[in-house]
């Protein structure tokens, strides 16, 4: 709360609209550059808080529904509640939406309809001294509005610009040899499209084959340059250092697939990095990278794998450090959960260049089975009729299973079995010392949650499982071996990224280690040299992203939280390999279907 925050901003933070930072930086703002309209310094709030939300702008309309969502939850009275207030006045017909003008609210700023709303932004102090924007009914931060023309220019630069000639009779051979037959037909039409191109965006689902078409692209491309004599420089990256880590082992895991002199073309001392180190950290900025247009990368192929979490402004700095000619490929799947900063760049890539341009798509999906591929697909285009059908129809222990619950207490019960019994089968191979055996089990059965806390949140869940094998135990007390582990920052040292997962497991001398990796190839640190890691009984689905398990059980939390989402459900179920269960109640699953992440960008339209 904002002591000395007055007015409608002091009222919008008592209502919970409103964070401390969105008030700090409208009020200092305003008065650097003499803003004295209330409604201006309001909108420039809501502007910072929509950035904070993922949004690049502020559109209007939804902060209309916002503020009379907030007006309805307040106007129901809570003990105590006045005392929250900084100006004294949060009675429960005062915090009314910023638009009621009824005789309780006299200091509350009129609302009025949004093409005066937007000229009087337009008009204002903030507009005059660059801070605010107004451009197709939305309201930018400069900073934002320069990236999203940034971007959509470089991208049309990029467009008209000539991709290397491509000899196609040696094109078309190399289709047949490393994606052969009918079953490899939209990896070869993928990679038909992006080879006569500077720029692709390469999206589909899980499992539906990105990174063998990246590889068959690589391959194909390096013997395309072979009769110029000169072999391109490759980029693998990805957002997170996760990312980048299993981008690199997919790529070599695809070239199985390829005949030996593909294979070879390709070799083995691929590196994959995080955008972030390839375009060079620079102690002097959070937000500005050593390659620039003035000093680019050296790279003629740059290949970003989980593109949808892709900020606007990495996007921004990544094509200005591209050379003029290099080829880019942006691979990801545009129905996830978008970047944790403001953005949605391949969501809007996609739905901005619909069927033609530079947007291929793989649609089949190679890795799971028919159920949890139609409830995916259901999510994806939001029926939730359809969801609830064939959640209806689905059989206890089949691919895909709905337990319905209203309480946590009723899920306690419904999932005490499976969660306990597979906490202590990860238990009990960490204290036999089986590396390989307890990664396999945890790469079995995941729990997922849409909130950290709360009764429906990762910590309460954590806590739950701990308790239910101290009870099963015959040592009381927590057990520290068998507690599995999310790691929560990037470690290159280590090897260990933010997003990975492991156990801590006894080792042949007894003492305590972390094992991590893949069950094949182990990553194994003493336990006292580990970083910074959480308990992972269950994990946020956000957490989640990149990574998969055999078996997934989702707990879906009240159908009003705001985090319920399609995309939230749609990424939770496609970490599932074989089978997935939601948790929770049909009402929580049509509002899950039915809400989508509402992200305020205006590069779909300029693309
Ligand atoms: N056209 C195809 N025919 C048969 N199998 C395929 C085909 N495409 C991909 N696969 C197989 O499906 C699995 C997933 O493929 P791949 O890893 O390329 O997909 P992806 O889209 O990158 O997956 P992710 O969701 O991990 O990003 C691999 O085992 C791959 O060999």
């Amino acid at each position: 709360m904002v002591r000395s925050a007055t007015g409608e901003l002091a009222r919008l933070n008592a209502t919970g609209v409103l964070e401390a930072a969105d008030v700090h930086v409208a009020t200092r703002v305003s008065e650097l550059v003499g803003e004295t309209d209330d409604l201006v310094q309001v909108t420039l709030a809501l502007v910072v808080r929509a950035a904070r939300e993922g949004s690049t702008s502020l559109d209007p309309e939804h902060a209309r529904e916002l503020l009379a969502e907030a007006a309805e939850e307040s106007s129901t009275p809570v003990e105590g509640a006045a005392t929250d207030d900084p100006v004294g006045d949060t009675s429960t017909e005062q915090s009314g939406a910023v638009g009621d003008t009824s005789a309780q609210q006299p200091d509350a700023v009129e609302l009025p309809p949004t093409p005066e709303w937007l000229d009087r932004v337009r008009g204002s102090a903030l507009a005059e001294a660059g801070v605010l924007l107004v451009q197709h009914d939305l309201v930018y931060l400069d900073r934002y509005h320069r990236e999203e023309v940034q971007v959509a220019e470089d991208l049309r630069r990029r467009a008209t610009t000539e991709a290397p000639p491509v000899d196609e009779p040696v094109l078309e051979a190399g289709l047949e040899r490393v994606f052969p037959g009918d079953g490899w037909g939209e990896q070869r039409a993928a990679v038909r499209s992006a080879a006569g191109r500077l720029t692709t965006v390469l999206a589909g689902g899980p499992g539906t084959g990105k990174t063998s078409t990246v590889a068959g692209l690589l391959a194909l491309l390096l013997e395309q340059a072979e009769s110029r004599g000169r072999r391109p420089r490759i980029a693998l990256a990805a957002p997170t250092g996760k990312a980048a880590a299993r981008l690199r082992e997919s790529v070599l895991g695809s070239l199985g697939h390829m005949p030996e002199l593909d294979r070879q073309r390709l070799g083995t001392d691929i590196e994959a990095v995080t955008v972030h180190r390839l375009l060079g950290w620079r102690p002097d900025s959070g937000n500005r990278f050593k390659r620039d247009r003035g000093n680019p990368l050296p790279h003629d192929i740059v290949v970003v794998d989980e593109a949808s979490m892709l900020s606007l402004t990495l996007t921004a700095r990544l094509l200005e450090a591209l050379r003029p000619t290099a080829r880019l490929l942006l691979v990801g799947d545009p129905d996830q959960l978008a970047s944790v900063e403001a953005g949605a760049v391949l969501a809007d890539l996609v739905a901005g260049y619909g069927e033609d341009g530079p947007v291929a798509r793989l649609q089949t999906s190679h890795r799971f089975g028919q159920e949890i591929g139609a409830l995916a697909e259901a999510v994806r285009v939001g029926d939730a009729d359809r969801v609830l059908e064939l959640l209806a129809a689905a059989r206890p222990g089949g691919p895909v299973e709905h337990v319905v619950v209203h309480e946590v207490l009723e899920a306690d019960e419904a999932l005490r079995p499976r969660l306990l019994g597979h906490a202590e089968r990860l238990r009990d191979l960490a204290l036999a010392g089986e590396h390989t055996a307890a990664l396999r089990e945890l790469g079995e059965h995941r729990l997922l949650c849409a909130h950290r806390d709360g009764p429906w949140g990762v910590a309460p869940w954590n806590d739950r499982v701990e308790r239910w094998l101290a009870e099963a135990s015959e040592h009381p007390g927590r057990q520290v071996v068998g507690r599995p582990l999310l790691v929560t920052t990037n470690d290159r040292g280590l090897g260990l990224y933010n997003g990975d997962t492991g156990v801590l497991a006894l080792r042949a001398d007894h003492r305590v280690v972390g094992v991590f990796g893949e069950p094949g190839a182990p990553i194994v640190h003493a336990a006292s040299t580990l970083g910074d890691v959480d308990t992972a009984h269950a994990l946020t689905i956000h957490k989640s992203q990149g990574s998969q398990a055999r078996s997934v059980t989702v707990l879906l939390p009240d159908p009003d939280s705001r985090l319920l989402t399609r995309e939230l459900l749609y990424t939770a179920i496609t970490r599932a390999q074989e089978s997935v269960t939601l948790v929770g109640s049909v009402e929580a699953v049509r509002a899950a279907v039915t809400r989508r992440t509402q992200r305020a960008t205006g590069l779909r339209h300029r693309v």
